[in-house]
């Protein structure tokens, strides 16, 4: 289990999502920075908690990041545009492995109109618990920057 705090944000697209994993992951023991957005209804902008959380991250505020959106994919291309995230959009539990063991992924990306609250917290949890592999991914994961 990963012992900081995981910062969590979503559009209004994945809000709803994002609330049912703020609270999955206070019920598994972590500290949550819950840095937006708050309501499902007003109209907001992904890149914005995109960098939020990849702010956290690359400032160590927090461990790990979860971004939701619609798809996970523009709020997934927003944190990656960050020096030192490692976004990874998953839609099963075998890429969010995956995502830990052969790339140090250090955001989980899911898309809220795309999968459901079990195979989103099957997501979360296997994100947070999977330790990266290192070894031959070490030299890859150092290439991107
Ligand atoms: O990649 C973008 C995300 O899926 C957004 O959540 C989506 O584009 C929002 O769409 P809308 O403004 O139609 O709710």
């Amino acid at each position: 289990m990963v012992s900081k705090s995981i910062a969590v944000a979503a559009d209004h697209a994945g809000f709803d999502l994002k609330s049912k994993l703020v609270e999955e992951l206070r019920l598994a023991g972590y500290e949550v920075l819950d840095l937006g957005t708050q309501d499902a209804t007003t109209s907001v902008d992904y890149p914005d908690f995109g960098r939020a959380v990849a702010e956290a991250v690359t400032t160590g505020k927090a461990a790990r990041g979860v971004v939701v959106c619609g798809t996970g994919i523009g709020i997934s291309i927003a944190a990656n545009r960050h020096a030192g995230v490692r976004a990874a959009l998953c839609h099963d539990e075998t890429s969010a492995r995956l995502c830990r063991e052969h790339n140090d992924a250090n955001v989980l990306a899911l898309g809220a109109r795309l999968i459901g609250e079990v195979v989103a917290k099957d997501c979360l949890h296997t994100f947070l618990n999977t330790e990266y592999a290192g070894d031959r991914h070490a030299r890859r994961v150092a290439k991107l920057g």
